[in-house]
């Protein structure tokens, strides 16, 4: 399986279980890597045969400003269920990064698998 990748993908929103948090948009990180459903891409050159990250990344920019979630949990699950429902990708690692959010730490966070490695989706052509 050939697996897309976005690293340091710097979104801004709500989040937080604080009330301190809820009041202003902060800086977030995304890694997102992608399992793609088909491996034709390299071969046709064409990006309609793989996801677009360009659109995947502006989707995800979109939805998160409208998403106002407490955990980093629920942003990391958010995130990997729209790539896997509208670009149709059989398997996602989803990491979540906040920064310097908690005193002597750097970064924290959360990463999800989800779906399944190597599986193709039942609606796309096998790869040849
Ligand atoms: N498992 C988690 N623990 C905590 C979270 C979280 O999202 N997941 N969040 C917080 C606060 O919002 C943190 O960002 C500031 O201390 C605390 N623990």
């Amino acid at each position: 399986m050939d697996i897309l990748f976005l690293k340091d993908f710097r979104v801004e929103l709500i989040i937080g279980i604080y009330e301190w948090e809820r009041k202003v948009p902060q800086p977030v990180l995304l890694d997102l890597e992608i399992g793609l459903p088909n491996s034709r891409a390299g071969e046709t050159d064409n990006v309609a045969d793989t996801i677009d990250y360009g659109q995947v990344a502006a989707r995800i920019r979109a939805a998160c400003a409208a998403l106002r979630p407490a955990l980093v949990e629920a942003l990391a699950e958010h995130v990997a269920q729209l790539i896997r429902n509208e670009f149709g990708a059989p398997w996602v690692r989803v990491t979540v990064t906040k920064l310097a959010i908690v005193r002597g730490v750097k970064a924290l966070g959360i990463t999800i698998e989800r779906g399944q490695r190597g599986c193709v989706m039942s609606h796309m052509q096998p790869a040849r």
